[in-house]
């Protein structure tokens, strides 16, 4: 290791400033407070606390196992008041591991039961991402916006913006593959009614073996029509039909990638698209039984532009920190080699130019204490 003294690797992947492109906000919630919310509807015998418990506290889980708790995780979580709380708890989890720009990603949710619409879920979102105050937070992109939603708030009413900068915090709308072609085309135009409100993207995710891509791909194309930039979850099953159509629309960027074989890497090579890699999430979805054996260190060797993310924080027990510790131990990677990396995700993020500006000068200011 050339830089950042005697600080040990552990220490030193906590303190280099990080970039996280893939977080789902309900994936990213804490067990503490998860707990405590399943708690509160089992005192109300909503459900069964101690089976709720046992679940949220398992490790290592089965894909189809994480979306079955997902359901539980939105049984907890959503009703305004919760999505606030989270994604200000969130928020300020990863801030606490000095990341400095992040893009979370969720689901719009309808809920007729809970007076919910995508467009209040959403204005809940955004009163969380306001509500942080263990950090400062630059998060509004804009100061008005024309939101076609009706809330008797509008969004442009809450609260004051811009704080002092600290974490940047940006947003993307996943469109969820259970969803009708409507549903998804609604999340999109919901995306671009709050691009003033630090909205810039949306996401395909959900359970991979559920949802046709013919379903989804009018909500993409309209997003692409209206220059918003897309990322998929792409190939986290080996479905090789999808993956082409998948490449066919040429994403910004693509989740996981797992199943993909040589011809379709040499396609994403080729297009030169970004890849979101989880390392953790791909090895206790049982993806690869040995992390060794994951693909980073190919796309690596070939200077393809990757970035390493959590996907699931508390549903995985991991931090971006240690996403990057898991890649420094097992790749081999040195410090100066981490910090190339870490920034280096700056290229494909979907903030704008004067944001990546931002970055950059984080990053530089961070070179002097953790690589020289
Ligand atoms: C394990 N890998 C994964 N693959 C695919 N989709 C995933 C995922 N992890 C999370 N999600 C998607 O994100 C939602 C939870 O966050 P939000 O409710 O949107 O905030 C899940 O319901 C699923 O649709
Ligand atoms: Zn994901």
């Amino acid at each position: 290791m050339e830089g950042g003294g005697d600080m040990g690797l552990v220490e030193w992947c906590r303190e280099l400033p990080k970039i996280e492109l893939h977080a789902h906000l309900n994936g990213s919630v804490r067990d503490s407070t998860l707990l405590e919310l399943a708690k509160d509807l089992g005192e109300k015998g909503v459900i069964a606390f101690a089976d709720v418990a046992h679940v949220i506290m398992k490790n290592g889980r089965s894909l189809p196992e994480c979306f079955k708790l997902f359901d539980l995780y939105h049984l907890l979580t959503t009703d305004h008041q919760t999505v606030t709380r989270i994604t200000k708890e969130v928020i300020e989890d990863f801030a606490a591991e000095n990341v400095v720009y992040l893009e979370l990603r969720t689901t719009p949710k309808k809920n007729e039961a809970k007076g919910m619409t995508k467009c209040s879920y959403m204005k809940a979102v955004i009163d969380g991402i306001r509500a942080v105050d263990t950090v400062d937070v630059d998060f509004v992109t804009s100061g008005t916006s024309n939101v076609n939603c009706s809330e008797a708030t509008p969004l442009n009413c809450i609260g004051s913006p811009i704080k002092r900068k600290k974490i940047y915090v940006r947003l993307l709308l996943s469109i969820d593959r259970r969803e009708t072609t409507a549903a998804a085309l609604e999340t999109v135009n919901l995306a671009m009614d709050l691009k003033n409100f630090g909205v810039v993207g949306i996401d395909l995710s959900g359970n991979p073996v559920i949802g046709e891509w013919q379903t989804f791909l009018p909500a993409l194309k309209h997003a692409k029509e209206l220059g918003l930039p897309i990322t998929l979850h792409c190939g986290e099953v080996p479905n090789h039909k999808e993956i082409q159509a998948m490449l066919d629309i040429c994403p910004q960027r693509i989740g996981h990638a797992c199943f993909l074989v040589e011809e379709e890497w040499k396609r994403v090579k080729f297009l030169k698209i970004p890849v979101e890699i989880c390392l953790t999430s791909n090895i206790r979805t049982g993806r690869f039984s040995s992390i060794y054996d994951h693909f980073f260190a190919d796309l690596y060797k070939a200077k393809h532009q990757v970035a390493l993310c959590t996907d699931d924080s508390g549903l995985f027990s991991t931090t971006l920190s240690n996403e990057f510790y898991l890649a420094a131990s097992t790749f081999g990677l040195n410090k100066d080699e981490m910090f190339l990396l870490a920034r280096s995700a700056i290229q494909s993020t979907f903030a704008d130019d004067e944001v990546k500006h931002e970055l950059t000068k984080i990053y530089d200011d961070a070179a002097n204490r953790l690589i020289i």
